[in-house]
């Protein structure tokens, strides 16, 4: 079976006043079916943009980001396809609906037959029943952050990319977050989680290190 992610010699530069400044050169990255890789790296070494050309949000300059089996463009429907059926993307800063209720940022997300019921478990679960019908902008950071991780695994996306998904959580909210991306492995996905917090560790199987636009094997760990 392929790897879910293989992301094949991607650069990508951003503009610098009258110059350019690359990012990421020529990387190579696979994730595979029950991995939860672990990126790290120094602010501004390009974790975000990594995600984002994994999640088909940003086009790399050169390159290719195949999905299973499929190369994957980063406009057009087939990429609109795979982002709502294949990604599931945890943003760094949550990118919620602040009008929208916590079970309604949720739905908008939902694509199959079975994701009503699905979305209630996740409700459920991550501890959101309470606060199912506020609108995100009355929530804690860690309810936004939850209600974050419950719209991108509501349609149990074969890939999930999480951007610093403990990033000013509590001990309790940091627990249920990487349970819950510990389970989306377990239960088959593709996990690709950006990180600071060394409390990622705890569900990392893999960790690469991002180091001026290259990544570095830190570790391999047994798969569970
Ligand atoms: N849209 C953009 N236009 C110009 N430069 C950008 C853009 N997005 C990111 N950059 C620059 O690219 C570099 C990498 O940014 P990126 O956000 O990918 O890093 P990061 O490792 O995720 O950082 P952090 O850990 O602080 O979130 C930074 O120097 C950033 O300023």
């Amino acid at each position: 079976m392929p790897p879910v992610l293989t992301l094949t010699d991607i650069t990508k530069s951003y503009p610098d006043g009258a110059t350019e400044r690359r990012v990421l050169s020529d990387l190579n990255v696979t994730v595979d079916q029950r991995e939860v890789v672990g990126i790290t790296g120094l602010s501004g070494s390009g974790k975000t943009t990594l995600l984002g050309i994994a999640g088909l949000l940003i086009a790399p300059d050169s390159g290719t980001v195949t999905i299973g089996d499929t190369e994957a463009r980063h406009c057009g429907s087939q990429a609109a396809h795979l982002r709502h059926h294949d990604i599931g993307f945890v943003f760094q800063e949550f990118n919620l609906i602040d009008r929208y209720s916590v079970a309604d940022n949720i739905r908008i997300a939902m694509t199959g037959p079975d994701s009503d019921a699905r979305a209630t478990d996740l409700i459920n679960s991550l501890g959101l029943a309470a606060v199912a019908r506020q609108p995100a902008r009355f929530l804690s950071g860690g309810q936004k952050q939850r209600t974050a991780l419950a719209r991108a695994l509501v349609n149990k996306p074969r890939l999930v990319l999480a951007d610093e998904p403990v990033s000013g959580l509590d001990a309790d909210n940091s627990r249920i977050v990487l349970d819950m991306l510990r389970q989306a492995a377990a239960d088959g996905a593709a996990v690709l989680v950006a990180s600071h917090d060394p409390t990622i560790d705890q569900i990392t199987t893999r960790t690469v290190a991002l180091d001026h636009g290259h990544v570095h094997d830190l570790e391999r760990k047994p798969q569970r």
